[in-house]
């Protein structure tokens, strides 16, 4: 059994989260540069968290240059298990509505300019990613928006597109008719893949800002629409959080899903053939197998 530390990544219009014990902000260096901002550490109701938000304070960093792997290295090195990501998304569906959240459960990635992995030449991995989100902390987090009265969607598919503009009508209308998607944001990728590489339980929670650009009756995509939604499902986000610490207890069971055994066989380079400098910079992510 080990201690329960929750993680929670938070999107557009969540830079701050209220009500921590022993609060502080805290500064981590990676070996894969700065996170987005510094770290807010403190407890809920005695479990231990860890808020980062994505974009940092000010809303500094584009969906591209979010430093994603030093963000999951980061909450890792503190302690981490359970990563709870929240994130402004659009809808492809009449039935999520501006408001709801959606317990996204399959991503379909499109992004092409970002750092996509933690491992490489000198050490060689290949995890999988077929459920690319854990089914357990995904629970929790549904029970933590049903008690908090939210409009939650158990399960729904993410496109993550690389942005900063919203798609096209035509985009749009081919993520949802032909891929079958049922949200989009440019964040979730990544961000999901290095957290199954750092043994990491992973959860999205999307919280659905507008209905993209498909839509008849809603026209084009429009950033100040999104900011009016922002403001009160960044409440509705923290107050899911709020929960968490009930739902997963202190005590931590080994996940049923195995996400926090990811790397157990995936990794290829036989170890006379691993760079000790790759190795080394591994020491957060993976020293579990690699022993660094
Ligand atoms: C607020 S409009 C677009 C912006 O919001 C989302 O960010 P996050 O996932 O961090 O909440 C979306 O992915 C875009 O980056
Ligand atoms: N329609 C949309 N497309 C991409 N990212 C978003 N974030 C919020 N709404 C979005």
């Amino acid at each position: 059994m080990t201690q329960t530390m929750i993680g929670v990544i938070g999107g557009s219009g969540l830079y701050e989260i209220e009500g921590l014990r022993d609060a502080q902000w805290q500064r981590v260096e990676t070996p894969w540069g700065a996170p987005s901002d510094a770290i807010r550490t403190g407890t809920l109701d005695g479990v231990p968290i860890a808020f980062l938000p994505r974009h940092g304070r000010g809303h500094v960093h584009s969906p591209t240059t979010v430093p994603y792997r030093a963000n999951i290295d980061a909450l890792k090195r503190l302690g981490v298990t359970e990563v709870v990501s929240l994130s402004a998304c659009g809808s492809f569906r009449e039935e999520m509505a501006p408001g709801d959240f959606v317990i996204v459960d399959q991503f379909i990635d499109r992004t092409f300019q970002r750092d996509k992995s933690f491992f490489g030449t000198g050490c060689v991995a290949h995890v999988s990613v077929a459920h690319p989100t854990c089914p357990r902390l995904g629970a929790a987090c549904r029970d933590a928006a049903e008690a908090e009265g939210i409009t939650v969607h158990d399960g729904g598919t993410y496109l993550v597109m690389e942005g900063p503009q919203f798609s096209s009508v035509a985009e749009s209308k081919l993520y949802r008719e032909v891929w079958g998607c049922d949200v989009i944001g440019m964040t979730n990728m990544p961000e999901a893949k290095l957290a199954r590489e750092a043994e990491l339980c992973y959860a999205s929670v999307a919280m659905i800002t507008d209905y993209d650009s498909w839509h008849p009756d809603h026209g084009a995509v429009d950033i100040n629409d999104i900011i009016r939604t922002l403001t009160g499902n960044a409440d509705k986000g923290r107050g899911l959080v709020r929960r968490l610490p009930d739902l997963l207890g202190p005590d931590r069971t080994p996940c049923p899903h195995g996400c926090d055994r990811a790397l157990a066989f995936a990794i290829l380079t036989a170890p006379d053939k691993r760079d000790p400098g790759v190795v080394a910079k591994l020491e957060a992510v993976a020293g579990r197998v690699l022993g660094a």
